[in-house]
């Protein structure tokens, strides 16, 4: 009775779906822009079903044509620029049944994307649904128009500016605690949970006045009963199982009838109830203050946003804005974007530093250089004592900010960003001598960050072949400033966008490159990072080509990090 039911239902939505795709392919193939037809796109339901599935089929038949690789997840990170050059183009459509998406990896037409704007004054909109960072609701990173400004107005100051002097302090206390913590325990490192703790120190004093001191993870959840650990706890649950949450509601995931769905979805919860509390906690305080204090306190992130909603200390903070007076944020909309602060505030940075941490135990004549730089700025002073508006400046422009510059080149925390072509057609330039190309209305756009920044047409250096400029190889050197001058390589407009680039680029951008450079003159100033030999059982060689070997098959998740375990490293003092 059902089997005819169900055969008919399958029987038209396959006739559907062929006739969306002959309607889509209508529409690209005037285009003349190469395309590939793939049978579904990189949605949460695919990504958690059928790319594992795919993934086990293209590893156990071998496959290597471009339209199989397409279809595994992480094609990006794989592909890197191979795909343009198999092609002949820097950009290429795919098409589903469901979606025309244009991949671009041209730095001209990436530029517009992201930062220029349509006949109505507009941005490229962001692809709507589908990720980890909806599932707190709408906040600073989905939000479109006036919500969205009037997040950016807030936060930036706070996060692009004042907050830079604490971030300075945290990031050298943290590596402090982490470093002595190493000294007192013969334990091998765990980079990148150890980083992201150090990192989530940060945030958390910068951006919410909680200080954490830094301990390993399992500690802190062994300690699960402070609070700080069941908060890290969740933390921790939700990146492991992240996936999980972008498939159904936390209330839902929790009810489900298998462990990792129902601990995803207590992760979600529990997350957010931390915040909650937290928020609850400060409103209470900011509250309180106004009745008794003078003079406002100076304000955290979490301080400015809860004063922006009910105007408390608008006088002194925000007056001066008047967008942000016009279109307050409610409480939801500023508990929202704390969550993501949260996230987006410690991961990405966390990854990046660790990815840098390895690529410095492979290389460590870069190591070497970098402790000279630290040196020679820092003499004999010590560098604890050292300040963001007294040292950032010095190390900003040397080998700290190559190696950041080059991990990020190598290893983008965010390796994709979506966008959407809005209403109405629109021109769009390409780089070289390429016709500009106008698109119709209903297409999305993959920015392929780590296309860009593996692009031999913009990262072959002056003079030297594609081979000897190491495209794919950890060079920090390309980034220093050529002698007789100070300032560091820029690279071709678009073809180095780690932060994306616009209005709608990376909050962050400062924090995390201060956060770096305070960390690197943390952990270098006195230690040398190495790969533990596992008693004598381990050679250099063989440690380093595992790192590469883990490298290579790196998932963005999050943000991007390993699959696989990465050799032990472990800090030793330095021989001077
Ligand atoms: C190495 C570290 C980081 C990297 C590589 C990175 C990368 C990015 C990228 C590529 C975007 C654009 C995403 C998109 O267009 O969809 C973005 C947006 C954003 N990032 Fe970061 N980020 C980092 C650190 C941070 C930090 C430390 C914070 C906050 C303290 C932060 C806060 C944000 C916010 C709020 C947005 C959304 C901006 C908007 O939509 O207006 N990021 N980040």
């Amino acid at each position: 009775m059902l089997a005819p039911l169900f055969l008919t239902i399958g029987l038209l939505y396959i006739g559907y779906a062929c006739y969306s795709l002959h309607t889509l392919l209508c529409k690209v193939r005037p285009l003349g822009i190469p395309y590939f037809v793939v049978p579904f796109y990189r949605s949460p339901f695919v990504l958690v079903f059928i790319f594992p599935f795919m993934k086990l089929l293209i590893k156990a038949f071998g496959l290597t044509h471009p339209r199989f690789f397409l279809m595994a997840p992480d094609w990006q990170v794989r592909q890197r620029y191979e795909i343009y050059r198999f092609i002949g183009s820097d950009i290429f459509f795919t098409v589903s049944p469901w979606k025309i998406i244009l991949h671009v990896a041209d730095p001209d037409m990436a530029v517009e994307i992201l930062a220029g704007k349509g006949g109505d004054g507009e941005l490229c909109p962001k692809p709507s649904g589908g990720g980890m960072v909806d599932l707190f609701g709408e906040n600073v990173v989905t939000a479109e128009g006036e919500v969205w400004r009037s997040h950016r107005k807030i936060a930036a100051p706070v996060i692009g500016k004042s907050s830079l002097s604490i971030v300075w302090k945290e990031a050298l206390t943290q590596i402090e605690q982490m470093i002595q913590y190493y000294d007192r325990h013969e334990a091998i490192n765990t980079s990148y949970r150890d980083f992201r703790r150090v990192t989530l120190g940060v945030i958390s004093h910068a951006g919410f006045s909680k200080v954490m001191e830094w301990v390993p993870l399992t500690t802190a959840i062994a300690n699960e009963k402070d609070g700080e650990g069941s908060y890290q706890k969740c933390l921790h649950v939700l990146f492991e199982n992240f996936k999980w949450t972008a498939i159904a509601p936390s209330w839902l995931l929790e009810i489900l009838p298998f462990k990792a769905l129902r601990e995803a979805g207590w992760a979600v919860n529990g997350f957010r109830l931390f915040i909650n509390e937290w928020f609850e906690e400060k409103k209470a305080k900011v509250e309180l203050d106004n009745k008794t204090a003078l003079k406002p306190p100076k304000a955290d992130l979490m301080g400015i946003l809860i004063t922006s909603n009910n105007a408390i200390w608008l006088g002194n903070l925000l007056t001066r804005n008047a967008f942000v007076q016009a279109h307050p944020l409610s409480l939801q909309h500023l508990a929202n974007s704390l969550q993501i602060f949260i996230l987006a505030g410690h991961e990405t940075t966390g990854h990046t530093i660790a990815s840098a941490i390895y690529l410095l135990a492979m290389y460590p004549e870069y190591q070497v250089k970098l402790q000279k730089e630290i040196d020679s700025i820092l003499g004999d002073s010590d560098h604890r004592l050292t300040s963001y508006e007294t040292h950032f400046d010095a190390f900003s422009s040397g080998w700290i900010a190559a190696i950041l510059f080059e991990t990020l080149r190598l290893f983008p925390a965010v390796t994709v960003t979506g966008r959407q072509i809005g209403p109405t057609p629109r021109t769009f330039p390409r780089a070289g001598c390429q016709r500009p190309i106008t698109l119709p209305s209903g297409i999305d756009f993959m920015i392929q960050i780590l296309g860009l920044s593996h692009n031999p047409k913009y990262w072959t250096q002056p003079g030297k072949t594609e081979a000897e400029s190491a495209i794919s190889e950890f060079r920090p050197e390309r980034w220093l400033p050529k002698s007789g001058d100070s300032t560091m390589f820029k690279p071709y407009n678009g073809s180095y966008i780690p932060f994306s680039i616009g209005t709608r680029g990376c909050l962050g951008k400062k924090f995390a490159h201060v956060e770096f450079t305070a960390i690197m003159i943390g952990l270098f100033r006195d230690m040398s990072v190495e790969f533990d030999s596992c008693g004598g059982r381990k050679t250099f060689e063989g440690a380093r080509l595992e790192c590469l070997e883990q490298m290579k098959k790196f998932e963005l998740k999050l943000s991007l990090q390993p699959t696989g375990e990465m050799p032990g490293i472990k800090w030793v003092r330095r021989r001077r």
